[in-house]
């Protein structure tokens, strides 16, 4: 179920260059005024008028709390109830992706999604005692196509190069396994807090005012729920990824060059690569998705299309300047939205609780058999046989009523292992007898 939703940011303008219409009934739009320019020349058929409608629109002045009800809490419950999802931030630089994504440093109030939606989690947690969740991090950035784990603790070098690479790996099942990304477990908000706080540390540390690595590099922050009723085997896995892209920027107009050059180049490709597996996802009977070609795309495979429930953030810099870069966002944006996803619950059982669950199946079966065949069998009794046998002689021994009874079904390793226990029992039970004895008659 994708949606997109699109954050603008008003800024200062000498002229009005969009329009905003909140209809409730068909949703908002978004249209863009572009006025002819003269020194076009006189024949100029250029487009005045670009209109585009999103289920959502929020300006500069709209809260953070009203950005994490409308677009996170919905991701959240998802996830909750057992489903993946994805939300991910894109637009072009200085937009406000990392602001809505990570938040603001200067005021609390200021705190984006990630950290509202980690709040928001464990206050779930807390208030449904009937299941047990446990959660897991994982923080990756991926720059010039080399993924890098933010959540090395190390602290020890100062360059993103410096950080663990991390590789992608493909079972042969086609999931994807991430070789050197720590899950590190979170057993309260405050600990998922500090691992968020360890990895935009490594983050900032990695960059340099020549070089804000950050601006040109993908995050995805990743939340890993399991949660499970006591004692079940059943147990339901889900993900949440919150993703800031890189600025979308387009090369030509930033004209760059040297290493700033070839980041953009990474940038626009991965992005464009995005852009296919979008487009291909939109596609019916679509047999192949480009995933494979980027690390952006591979990393969010099981999350864009498939079984996810997705919503992009469109962040826009809506002045005269940005004009051509915003209604290329929105194209962007549109696109995605086409995409329908069929997002099922990822249910599965515990295999420690399964074998367990199996086990007893199995001997209830052979002992069933043994009734019904008359049929004696001679193996050996196993360990967790032998623990139950010795509870069940345990309590039969205990019970103070004299009508207590015992069954053992017809398995006679079982009632051979029974009148072994008792005669240690009553061996002991002489020996006692014998000592009281001799110690009254001394
Ligand atoms: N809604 C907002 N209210 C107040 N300040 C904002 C808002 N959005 C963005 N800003 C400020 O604008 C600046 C740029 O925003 P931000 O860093 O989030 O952009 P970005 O799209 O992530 O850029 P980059 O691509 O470089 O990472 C920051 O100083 C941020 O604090």
């Amino acid at each position: 179920m994708p949606e997109h939703m699109s954050r603008v940011q008003l800024f200062t303008l000498t002229q009005p260059v969009y329009s905003v219409d909140n209809d409730e009934k068909t949703g908002a739009s978004l249209e863009f005024l572009v006025p002819k320019d003269l020194a076009d020349g006189f024949v100029n058929n250029k487009r005045e008028c670009y209109k585009f409608r999103f289920l959502k629109l929020f300006d500069q002045a709209a809260k953070q709390e009203e950005i994490f009800e409308n677009i996170a809490k919905p991701v959240a419950d998802s996830v909750l109830a057992g489903y993946n999802g994805t939300i991910f931030a894109y637009g072009q630089t200085g937009s406000g992706k990392t602001f809505t994504i990570t938040g603001g440093a200067e005021r609390y109030s200021d705190r984006g999604i990630i950290p509202r939606t980690l709040s928001y989690l464990y206050e779930c947690f807390t208030q449904d005692s009937s299941m047990v969740y446990t959660t897991h991090v994982s923080y990756l950035e991926i720059y010039n196509e080399i993924g890098y784990d933010l959540l090395d603790s190390r602290h020890e070098g100062s360059r993103l190069e410096d950080l663990p690479k991390v590789v992608i790996m493909e079972d042969p099942d086609q999931n994807i396994h991430l070789r050197n990304l720590s899950l590190q477990q979170s057993a309260n908000e405050e600990e998922a807090l500090n691992l968020l706080f360890l990895g935009d540390t490594n983050r900032m540390i990695a960059e340099t005012p020549m070089n804000q690595a950050s601006t040109r590099s993908h995050c995805i922050f990743t939340v890993h729920l399991c949660r499970r009723e006591p004692g079940s085997a059943t147990l339901r896995r889900s993900k949440l990824h919150l993703v800031d892209l890189a600025g979308s920027d387009r090369v030509s107009k930033t004209g760059l060059n040297g290493q700033l050059l070839t980041e953009a180049k990474y940038i626009n490709l991965s992005l464009h690569y995005l852009e296919q597996v979008i487009i291909a996802l939109s596609e019916k009977n679509r047999s192949h998705i480009p995933y494979r070609n980027s690390m952006l795309t591979s990393v969010l495979r099981d999350s864009l299309g498939g079984n996810c429930m997705t919503t992009m953030i469109a962040t826009m810099a809506v002045d005269k300047r940005n004009l051509d870069e915003s209604i290329s966002t929105c194209r962007f944006a549109q696109r995605v939205s086409l995409i329908k996803n069929e997002a099922i619950l990822n249910e599965e059982l515990d295999p420690a609780l399964l074998i367990a669950r199996l086990k007893r199946e199995v001997q209830s079966l052979k002992e069933d058999l043994a009734m019904v065949t008359g049929e004696q069998r001679d193996d050996q009794l196993t360990v967790e046989e032998i623990q139950m046998l010795e509870e069940l002689v345990k309590a039969f021994l205990n019970d103070s009523d004299p009508d207590v009874t015992l069954s053992l079904g017809p398995d006679m390793r079982k009632i051979q292992f029974f009148k072994w226990k008792l005669s240690a029992w009553a061996l002991g039970l002489c020996s006692e007898l014998l000592l009281d004895i001799l110690q009254t008659k001394h």
